[in-house]
Parts: structure tokens; C-alpha cells; sequence
């Protein structure tokens, strides 16, 4: 397990890795209630206060955890944060299109979940899918928001999100995080670094999530150079229940710069 402390909080520079904090999770509890807690805009006040740089969302259409007011709050709040980055996952082709331009995002994470879909499990098919999202890049960089794709480890797919106009990919890290620790560990591992080097190489920016954890993040850093950015959740806001929000996320950003001292 990585450490619990980071030296210091603060805002990120530009370089290095930025740890945006999914907040999906502090929703989906507060939905349990009609009691507003625990409140989405207070635990991304305290993830930034901590050293976060960004704030991820997923509205899903079925609002079983991020709802349409929670966007809305988050980009009000965000206003008092200008280097923080906000970024909204979800599919162009359901509800993800409205938020974009109602919100304007620093950045729009396409995701090509199904309507009630249990968790995120797969990425674009390229150049399949194509035809239906280059319109939809097209839509967004008008609207000043960067596109990133959520892709599967596949390095032959990375010239065909480069085509299609994306910013960045997202590497969906599920498969990494459930062979870390693992004899798999390697092999998984190299998928990773070789699908990296294929978006670098395509002049895509890197973004990576999905199950990445203070276990397995130092290594898949280590493992795949130049990741721009990584958006964490589920484990992040498990351990801020043991830990709290403002030690988690140092810890976080202690397991980013355990690899990149500078960053
Ligand atoms: C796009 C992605 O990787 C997901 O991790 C997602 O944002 C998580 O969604 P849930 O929180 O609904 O599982
Ligand atoms: N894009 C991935 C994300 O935002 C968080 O995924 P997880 O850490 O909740 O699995």
C-alpha cells in the first residue's frame, strides 16, 4: 500500500500527471437519502483544498449517482478555480451532448456505455465507430471543449482517434488494475506501455482510468510515460472513508509523484 501523506498539496503546474477526483460515488450514497450528504460540491471543495487538480463526473442517464444539478453546481463552483480542470464522461449519443453545451467542460471524456450500463467495461471500436463520432468532435472543439476518447489498450486503434480528430484517449485500466499484483502483472502491463507509446506517437494526449487505485497507480505510471491525466473514483473515495477526503487525495498525489518527483 502507498504512503498516506504527501509533502505538500498544490496546484498543478503543467506538468507531470494531473489526479482528477470522480465524485460519482459521493453521489451515489448521497442518493440513499433526501438529505443533500454527504454534498458533492463540498467533497470537490475539499479534493481541491487537498491538491487535486481536476474534478471528473459521469452522468449517467438514469442519475443513479451524478445528477443534472450536481454538473451545474460543480461548474458554478469551479468558476473559483480556474486551474482546475473539469471533465464530464459519458456517451455523446445519450445525455453527455447537453451537459457539453450547457457546461462547456475544459474537457468531454466519450464513453460508449449502454443506458443503464453497471460500470464503464470497454472502449470505442475504431474505425467502426467513426462515422458517428467525428461530428461530435467536431461539435465539441467548437464549443472550446477537448475530446477524449475512452479506448481499450489497442495500439492499432490510436492512429484512428488521431484521424477522427481527438484531443487525448483515456486508457480504460480496468484490465491493468485486476492483473496488478497478479503473474499477469507484466504482460498486462506491456499492453499498456505499447497502446501508450501508440497515442504518443499518433500526437494523442494520454489520459487513464478505471479501477486505478494507491495500489497499482505508481506502477502504471512507471509502466506508461507522458499520462496527462488520470481520474479516479471508486477506490479514491473508498479509502476517503477509512482516510478522509484531504489525506486520500495527498496520498494520490504522493503515489504520482513517487514516480514523477517533480510533477
Ligand atoms: C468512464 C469510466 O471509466 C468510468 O470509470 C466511470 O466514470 C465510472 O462510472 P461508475 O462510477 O458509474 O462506475
Ligand atoms: N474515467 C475513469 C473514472 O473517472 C473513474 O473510474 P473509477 O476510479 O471510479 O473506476
Amino acid at each position: 500500500m502507498n504512503p498516506l501523506v504527501a509533502p505538500e498539496a498544490g496546484v498543478h503546474t503543467g506538468a507531470g500527471t494531473a489526479l482528477s477526483v470522480n465524485l460519482n460515488k459521493v453521489a451515489l450514497l448521497r442518493n440513499t437519502r433526501h438529505l443533500g450528504i454527504p454534498s458533492v460540491t463540498r467533497a470537490a471543495d475539499i479534493v481541491l483544498k487537498a491538491g487535486a487538480q481536476g474534478i471528473t463526473v459521469h452522468p449517467r442517464p438514469d442519475e443513479r449517482h451524478i445528477r443534472g444539478s450536481d454538473v451545474h453546481e460543480l461548474a458554478e463552483l469551479l468558476k473559483a478555480w480556474p486551474a482546475v480542470e473539469y471533465n464530464i464522461e459519458g456517451n455523446p449519443l445519450h445525455n453527455l451532448m447537453d451537459f457539453i453545451r450547457a457546461v462547456r467542460p475544459h474537457q468531454a471524456t466519450f464513453v460508449p456505455d449502454t443506458v443503464g450500463q453497471f460500470t464503464s467495461d470497454h472502449g470505442w471500436n475504431l474505425p467502426a465507430d467513426a462515422p458517428v463520432l467525428k461530428p461530435l468532435i467536431d461539435e465539441c472543439h467548437a464549443l472550446g471543449v477537448r475530446v477524449s476518447l475512452f479506448m481499450d489498450p489497442l495500439p492499432e486503434a490510436m492512429a484512428h482517434a488521431a484521424a477522427l480528430g481527438a484531443d487525448r484517449v483515456e486508457l480504460y485500466t480496468e484490465s491493468w488494475a485486476a492483473a496488478w499484483g497478479t503473474p499477469r502483472q507484466d504482460e498486462v502491463g506491456a499492453r499498456f506501455a505499447t497502446a501508450g507509446q501508440a497515442a504518443l506517437a499518433a500526437g494523442l494526449g494520454l489520459n487513464a482510468g478505471h479501477d486505478l487505485s494507491r495500489d497499482n497507480l505508481a506502477d502504471f505510471l512507471q509502466l506508461v510515460p507522458g499520462v496527462l491525466e488520470v481520474s479516479i473514483g471508486h477506490a479514491l473515495i473508498a479509502d476517503a472513508l477509512e482516510l478522509g477526503y484531504d489525506a486520500t487525495v495527498r496520498a494520490y498525489l504522493a503515489c504520482i509523484r513517487q514516480v514523477q518527483p517533480r510533477a
